[in-house]
């Protein structure tokens, strides 16, 4: 997958691209057979689209329409900037989570979330803590957005999600699997200290 420059963007209060938002990436252009010939993704969304380049990456390597959300409006507007430049169009709101999406209709949602685990005061105490800070286990933002999956999701959706080994995957695997979605942890990578890897849980048939 082609990487969008984002060398016009200062990253002193928005989240600098990483191993994690690469793994993603990574991650995505695996399934490539299996998205375009099963999932066939007309609507994706980003949540906490940071600097914009997961989906403005996403939007062009699968020429799919993007959604983005940030909490942090900077975010948002460094998104936008990033997706113009890669020659695509990603419409981020300023949200939290998915508050303002409408539900059933994402066929493809993506989340690199702020998952190391902190104090959970930090969580939210600055745009720059908004990137990382994770709270109890590195679970408390992501934690919300589990419940709201099976009706956010079409018929066929998908969802990519970063986790760290501290997030306890397969306890989220498990928690996905009562709502239905079928799961796997589809790619792993270490950096540095940190032991990423990115789950796909998925409402489509995997082949
Ligand atoms: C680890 S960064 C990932 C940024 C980008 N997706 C990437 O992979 O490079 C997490 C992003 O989630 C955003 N975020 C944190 N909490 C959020 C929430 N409740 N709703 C929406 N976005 C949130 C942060 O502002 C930040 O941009």
């Amino acid at each position: 997958m082609e990487t969008p420059f984002t060398n016009h963007l200062s990253f002193e209060h928005i989240y600098e691209p990483a191993e994690d938002s690469f793994l993603l990436m990574d991650a995505i252009e695996a399934d490539d057979f299996w998205l375009r010939e099963t999932v066939k993704p007309t609507i994706c969304l980003e949540i906490g689209s940071g600097s914009g380049i997961v989906c403005s990456a996403v939007a062009k390597f699968l020429n799919v329409f993007c959604l983005a959300t940030d909490i942090n409006s900077l975010a948002c507007r460094a998104t936008r900037e990033t997706a113009q430049r890669a020659g695509v169009i990603v419409e981020c709101v300023n949200a939290d989570l998915v508050k303002p999406v409408v539900t059933g209709k994402i066929d493809m949602l993506i989340f690199n979330p702020p998952y190391v685990p902190t104090e959970n005061y930090e969580v939210a105490s600055s745009n720059i803590a908004h990137t990382w800070a994770g709270g109890l286990n590195g679970r408390q933002v992501m934690d919300r957005l589990f419940p709201l999956l099976p009706e956010l999701l079409s018929e066929r959706g998908v969802f990519y999600l970063v986790l760290l080994e501290q997030n306890r995957p397969q306890e989220v695997e498990r928690i996905l699997q009562m709502q239905g979605l079928e799961c796997q942890i589809v790619m792993k990578r270490r950096a540095g200290i940190e032991k990423l890897c990115v789950l796909r849980a998925s409402k489509a048939q995997i082949i």
